[in-house]
């Protein structure tokens, strides 16, 4: 398998200088040349293997012979053995239309320890094997810097330094963020908000001679790894429904979405042969996507912070991938449509994209209000605490869902991340103690202005000439 950018202006590469290279070095995003396809008789088989074993298939067809299938074994069992149940992502029936996939039994709570804790380790396995230097450089709304930082904390040969958006992170995030004292952990608390720090870091990546010098490697989804190993838990949730589900309805899954990497994975899945329905794109109030679906226009808009803050985002960084092949696979036209989103500020479709568009998503942003309606609602009714972006998920799926249809919404964080809004519900939770041990905590973190110079100073600083 070899993997190329959206704008073709990079050689083919192996899976291990994909991971390494990160944000494409035209500024592009990585894939693969072509996607392959299982066989509804292989599908079949899959069935009933393990998370783990179902993780070593699917990533066997993408790493070529680069990780022994030994060696990728064990990272696997490593990665996962944090979970605190051994399903790693186990699937809870809620009524006969709704599943919701837990994704959030990792080691900080949240979705992205399931492609991070393996990140971690991949990254370890190759500066030891390869002798690479890795300095991580990545950008959150506050989980994925939280995930990353747990998987990597204290690892020979890996810094990383993560930007967060100041007071824009709910303060379980933050405190999962800064009480690590690792040497080999940074974390710059900067004045703005996601999209300003997801900038700054492309920005940086962009600058080849910067990411040369000083060898940064990427952890957010423009990581074709993350996207990789977020495929996989698509295949279990759709495995783990009823088989009589799995028969006789469509199967939609709803996906709270932000920066576009975790749909985007189930567009992977799809066309790799998952039968799944309808994906669906659930948004908070920064609803670029929803609107993008509903018109044909890609116009990030204002900023807004809401209860589900990690979904705080206007710029989603894997819409260009979802774009190469909206286009055909045209590297061209997708290098003109990105100019243009930079020139123009917005990107619009023709009618017929738009209709296939439509083919390939349905989507719904919840407004603040749904939001904390649905926490309340299914608090009541099914006993269930929904986190708010995942309640976001829900109101996607009543709203998205018809009556023949079955519908998996991912429950992509633990509410006890956020109880900001879980408390506006008139809701008492009781903490995991792994959270309630971090109040506690004396906080490291250095608060910067929104400045890319102050930025890059302080990376200089922290990851060193070498
Ligand atoms: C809890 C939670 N839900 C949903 C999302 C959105 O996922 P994505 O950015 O992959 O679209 C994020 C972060 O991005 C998140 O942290
Ligand atoms: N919500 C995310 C934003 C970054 O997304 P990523 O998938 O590109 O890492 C977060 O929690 O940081």
């Amino acid at each position: 398998m070899q993997y190329v950018s959206t704008r073709g202006q990079v050689a083919p590469k192996g899976f291990i200088d994909t991971v390494l290279m990160g944000l494409a070095d035209d500024g592009g995003l990585m894939i693969p040349a072509e996607i392959p396809v299982i066989s509804p008789e292989a599908l079949e088989e899959w069935k009933n293997l393990s998370y783990e074993e179902l993780f070593q298939q699917i990533f066997s067809l993408y790493i070529n012979d680069e990780i022994p299938a030994e060696d990728l074994k064990a990272m696997v069992k490593r990665s996962y053995a944090s979970f605190r149940t051994p399903e790693v992502t186990p699937v809870n029936k809620i009524n006969d239309s709704l599943y919701i996939l837990e994704l959030f039994h990792g080691p900080t709570f949240a979705f992205k320890d399931v492609a991070l804790q393996f990140m971690g380790e991949f990254y370890s396995y190759v500066s030891k094997k390869q002798n690479e230097i890795i300095h991580i450089l990545g950008a959150t709304s506050g989980d994925t810097g939280a995930a990353a930082i747990q998987g990597v904390r204290g690892k020979d040969g890996i810094k990383i330094c993560i930007l967060h958006p100041h007071q824009k992170v709910s303060k379980i995030q933050e405190l999962q963020m800064t009480t690590v004292n690792d040497e080999n952990v940074l974390n710059l608390s900067v004045k703005g908000n996601f999209d300003d720090c997801q900038k700054v870091i492309k920005d940086l990546f962009a600058d080849l001679d910067f990411k040369a010098k000083h060898h940064l490697r990427a952890i957010n989804s423009i990581n074709f790894v993350r996207i990789l190993a977020q495929t996989v838990y698509y295949f279990y949730a759709y495995f783990h429904i009823d088989a009589e589900a799995q028969a006789s309805k469509k199967v939609n899954i709803s996906v709270p979405s932000g920066n576009f990497g975790n749909i985007f994975s189930g567009f992977l899945a799809k066309r790799m042969g998952l039968p799944i329905h309808k994906l669906i794109i659930a948004t908070n109030e920064n609803n670029i996507l929803e609107r993008f679906v509903r018109t044909g226009e890609y116009k990030p808009g204002d900023f807004k912070s809401t209860h589900s803050p990690s979904m705080d985002i206007q710029v989603a960084s894997n819409f260009e991938r979802y774009l190469y092949y909206l286009l055909d696979e045209n590297v061209e036209k997708v290098s003109e449509y990105m100019k243009q989103l930079q020139t123009e500020g917005k990107i619009v479709v023709s009618p017929e994209l738009l209709a296939r568009v439509q083919n390939d998503f349905a989507a719904y942003g919840a407004s603040n209000d749904e939001c904390l309606k649905y926490i309340g609602e299914y608090n009541e009714k099914y006993d269930y605490l929904l986190d708010p972006h995942t309640a976001c998920g829900i109101a996607a799926y009543q709203e998205c869902s018809e009556e023949d249809e079955v519908t998996i919404t991912f429950a992509t964080a633990h509410p006890a991340k956020f109880d900001e809004a879980i408390a506006l519900c008139m809701i008492e939770q009781k903490f995991p103690e792994q959270i309630s041990a971090l109040l506690t905590k004396p906080q490291y973190q250095q608060v910067v202005d929104h400045d890319q110079d102050e930025i890059v100073r302080e990376l200089e600083k922290f990851y060193g000439d070498k």
